[in-house]
């Protein structure tokens, strides 16, 4: 799948973007006064290949869950079962994710890609696989959002949790693969039943090990520079989580010039996933709004396979673990939002999707010089 997506992957439409900026000088406004707004309206219409391009709505956000074998190194305080406990609060609506989704109108998909305990009532691995995109039937009644549909699960276990990334390799290149196609497969799901804008979320306790390994790998940054302290580690633990990502880089030499082999070598489930979602997105044309370092370190994966991915990328906001500043140096994009976030979930990119929609609004609904009689200077 990955390689019939990534054929599918086109540049920026350049007329289309031509329409934007030539529009975006006639509206009535000081030229740039909407600063980041113009640029990012500019880039949509180059990824619709219209201008104006429609608006971003409706909005999806899918959390990909997935546990760490690193996680055993002592790398997060938190328990390795949250991961499943979290899958069961998004399930019934009580995550932060489940707020902000209720507020903005958006659905909430689950994406267990990865996860090592199966919690009742969540079916186990061997029961059949519930269809896609039904709510599970025995769960309690989840909360719904803004339009009445419950927070979804797909199941798309490539395998229950990644090895230690420490001693060999998280995964291997045929269950990175899973996982990619797991994320295409997830987009298309969503863009099938209507999705307009994609959000990515994340759940996974350790994950930010395995995403600062990613973005060192791809960004050549040192260890030091990436690695950070995630749901909240002391000093002792982080200079030791620092020591590990230099070490498994050390011991994989991992080569950016092969992606997939990059994400076996020290990512994880829900990274790769993250990975094959971007890209599909990208392949329909559809923005997809990054969240926080988990979905940056996956970013850097899908524009290495695919530097044209990186047109449908908004960087929704900055998340304050360095990693995220590195990468979104490394792939050129501008933060939306910045409020010290750190949670991941989706949550920084969903609420920055009201100011997406806003820039298209721009261009669909501001009145010209000319049309509105206003003098120009
Ligand atoms: O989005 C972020 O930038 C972010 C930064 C720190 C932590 N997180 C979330 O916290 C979990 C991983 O943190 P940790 O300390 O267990 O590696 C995982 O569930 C992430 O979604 C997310
Ligand atoms: C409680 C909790 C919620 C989360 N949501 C995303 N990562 C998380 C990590 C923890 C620990």
């Amino acid at each position: 799948m990955l390689d019939q997506i990534i054929g599918q992957i086109r540049p920026l439409d350049a007329a289309a973007m031509a329409a934007a900026r030539d529009r975006q000088a006639r509206l009535t406004k000081p030229p740039g006064s909407l600063g980041v707004l113009e640029e990012l309206s500019i880039r949509l219409a180059g990824l619709a290949g219209t201008c104006p391009p429609p608006l971003p709505e409706p909005v999806a956000v899918a959390v990909f869950a997935g546990d760490h074998g690193v996680h055993a190194r002592g790398v997060s305080p938190w328990p390795q079962e949250v991961t499943a406990q979290m899958v069961a609060n998004f399930l019934s609506g009580g995550a932060v994710i489940n707020a902000f989704a209720r507020q903005l109108g958006a659905t909430v998909t689950v994406v267990d890609v990865g996860v090592a305990t199966v919690l009742d009532p969540l079916p186990d691995r061997d029961e059949p696989v519930p269809d896609r995109n039904e709510p599970l039937s025995d769960q309690d009644e989840p909360a719904p959002d803004r339009d009445g549909r419950p927070p979804r699960l797909i199941i798309a276990k490539v395998r229950a949790g990644t090895r230690d990334l420490s001693v060999e390799p998280a995964l291997t290149r045929t269950e990175t693969l899973a996982a990619i196609d797991a994320g295409i497969a997830t987009a298309r799901t969503l863009l099938d039943a209507g999705a307009r804008a994609l959000v990515t979320g994340d759940m996974g306790i350790g994950n930010t090990t395995p995403a600062a390994a990613l973005i060192a790998a791809f960004t050549g940054a040192d260890p030091a520079e990436v690695t950070g302290r995630g749901t909240g580690i002391d000093d002792a633990t982080l200079a030791r989580k620092t020591e590990l990502v230099g070490a498994a880089l050390a011991r994989h030499r991992p080569d950016p010039g092969d992606p997939v082999g990059v994400l076996a070598a020290v990512g994880g489930c829900e990274h790769a996933a993250l990975t094959g979602f971007m890209l599909a997105a990208a392949a329909s044309r559809v923005p997809v709004i990054l969240d926080g370092v988990i979905a940056l370190s996956a970013a850097l994966a899908a524009v290495a396979l695919c530097p044209d991915a990186r047109g449908a990328m908004v960087a929704g906001h900055l998340s304050v673990e360095p990693g995220a500043s590195v990468a979104l140096a490394h792939l050129g994009l501008e933060p939306l939002i910045s409020l010290g976030m750190r949670l991941g979930e989706g949550t920084g990119a969903l609420l920055a999707t009201p100011i997406v929609a806003g820039a298209v609004r721009v261009l669909q609904d501001v009145a010209t010089f000319d049309s509105a009689g206003v003098s120009e200077k």
